[in-house]
């Protein structure tokens, strides 16, 4: 039967994780095992091999072989495979939205815009792979020089739990575009979808071992961010794992991508279009069960719409259809595992101590399907009478919670939103033009929304300010962090010597 046709609790992973030379192997060497879970029902749906040191060696020496084949093909003919590539993951949304719930936890419906963005991120770099090219700049005398802008080598992908596929694409479709190599390393927590996508490209057409995958936590991790043969890494998760990878990669002058957490601010003024800043409310804090690094999660609303705004974020939060991941209507599955459960359940109980309010939800939630009753469930929450100083504010918490916080005036605002080590995202809703851009501009944060939250076109640049970590994805720009320039300078007289 189709994957898609698979209901929960009925799916186990009965093929290897590791995907070296185009199949999936058996590591040859292990750093331990991890077990992979169905977060809707607790059952453990994979068993597998950490990789150790021989394993990641084969993988990065099969990117490299794969590397000398793929860099010396034209943009055009990278173009042609990447959107094949992106026409299979197309054909294949509901099989691989599917795989994503089971695995993860969001819901169906949510995984499938996950997937949208990742064939589109395919398509928009494989569109781009054919214009990839330098400059040509005149000198005196006739002589010139130009530039030419070539592939890294073999580039080390680094994934966290939240958005399995998403961020494999997000990586490999501007490293593989710009003719480049990959080894990329899935969460533990979440390790079964990025398969999909390596068989996807091998489909596809790119040479066997242009995009691996190996398997396991921060020890494989480590053993890919110090290999000497590995170019640049780009990673996304924490700020401390961040901090570490960038260490690592320093020892070896590797070029780093961060994309790490955030506790970003979304600044509602009372002229704004009062549903649709609740609903952008929502999109900031709910989506994959709050389990999303740029979300909006320190929501300042001035003083004067503050009930109003209120009122109307916990009508819609207590509206949202909590259950089983894989049913149609429903739009918050469970968190990624139990401890993280606990972990936003702790933030909760120390903001009650700190003197927030819960206005809804922020509880274990047991669905009344038996098969569900041992998921990682809570009800979203809103917490009121918040400020600055507390846990809640101050911490990402990685779970949906929304603290509201009210304000009076714009500069008051500016400085409380950018009073935060984090700088990954933020939002306004306003009716009035020049505030909201007057205001963006102002706001220390890589990805900024007016009117919205949280989406995501591939057109756009995404990544953090300060904390939150530097380089970009998507967009035009992430080209640059995926290649290098290379200057050739061309006499066309004869050597004026020193000498
Ligand atoms: N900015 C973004 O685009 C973005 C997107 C998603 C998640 N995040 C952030 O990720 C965090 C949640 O993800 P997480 O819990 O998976 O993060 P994490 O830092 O614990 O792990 C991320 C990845 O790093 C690996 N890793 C851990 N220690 C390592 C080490 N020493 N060396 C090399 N690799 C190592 C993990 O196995 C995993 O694959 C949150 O802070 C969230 O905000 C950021
Ligand atoms: C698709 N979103 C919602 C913009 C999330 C991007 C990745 C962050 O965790």
């Amino acid at each position: 039967a189709p994957i898609a046709a698979m209901s929960t609790g009925t799916f186990v992973v009965s093929q290897p994780l590791n995907y070296r030379g185009g199949a999936r192997v058996e590591p040859v060497d292990a750093s331990g095992t991890e077990k992979a879970f169905e977060p809707a029902t607790g059952r453990v749906i994979a068993t597998f091999t950490c990789s150790g040191e021989k394993e990641v060696n084969l993988a990065v020496q099969d990117a490299k072989a794969a590397f000398k084949i793929w860099s010396k093909k034209s943009g055009m003919e990278r173009c042609r495979i990447l959107l094949e590539a992106a026409r299979i993951i197309r054909e294949r949304r509901d099989d691989i939205a599917t795989v994503e719930t089971i695995n993860n936890g969001k819901s169906i419906f949510e995984a499938r815009w996950d997937i949208d963005t990742s064939w589109q991120c395919l398509e928009y770099y494989a569109g781009l792979a054919g214009s990839m090219a330098g400059e040509h700049i005149q000198l005196p005398g006739g002589s010139f020089g130009y530039t030419r802008r070539e592939p890294l080598g073999v580039c080390v992908g680094i994934g966290a739990w939240n958005y399995p596929f998403q961020i494999a694409c997000w990586k490999s479709a501007p490293a593989l575009a710009c003719g480049n190599a990959m080894v990329f390393k899935p969460s533990p927590f979440t390790p079964v979808s990025v398969l999909l996508l390596a068989e996807i490209y091998t489909e596809a057409g790119v040479p066997p071992g242009l995009f691996n995958v190996v398997q396991g936590g921060a020890a494989t991790g480590q053993l890919l961010c110090q290999h000497r043969d590995v170019a640049k890494v780009s990673f996304t998760g924490s700020v401390p794992t961040g901090s570490k990878i960038m260490e690592m990669s320093a020892k070896g002058i590797k070029p780093v991508t961060l994309e790490l957490g955030g506790k970003s601010p979304l600044i509602i003024f009372s002229d704004c279009d009062l549903k649709n800043a609740a609903k952008g409310a929502l999109m900031a804090n709910f989506l994959t069960q709050g389990e999303v690094c740029c979300n909006g999660t320190r929501v300042f609303v001035q003083k004067d719409i503050l009930d109003q705004f209120t009122e109307e974020v916990v009508k819609q939060t207590q509206r949202i259809k909590i259950g089983d991941p894989l049913l149609e209507d429903t739009r918050m599955g469970p968190l990624i595992n139990r401890p993280h459960l606990e972990r936003v359940l702790g933030f909760v109980k120390v903001a009650k101590e700190q003197g927030a309010k819960v206005l809804c939800g922020g509880d274990i939630f047991v669905p009344e399907d038996p098969k569900l009753k041992d998921g990682y469930y809570m009800t979203p929450c809103v917490l009121t009478n918040c400020r600055d100083d507390m846990t809640c504010v101050k911490e990402e918490i990685f779970g949906p919670v929304m603290s509201i916080l009210s304000f009076d005036t714009e500069a008051e605002v500016l400085e409380r939103a950018n009073d935060t080590t984090f700088g990954l995202a933020a939002g306004v809703f306003t009716r009035d033009i020049q505030r909201a851009h007057r205001v963006v501009a102002e706001l220390q944060a890589g990805m900024c929304f007016i009117n919205n939250y949280n989406v995501s076109p591939v057109e756009l640049p995404f990544g953090g300010y300060k904390k939150s970590g530097f380089g970009r994805e998507n967009g035009r720009v992430t080209i640059e962090y995926y290649s290098q320039l290379k200057t050739v300078c061309v006499e066309m007289g004869d050597v004026e010597s020193a000498f």
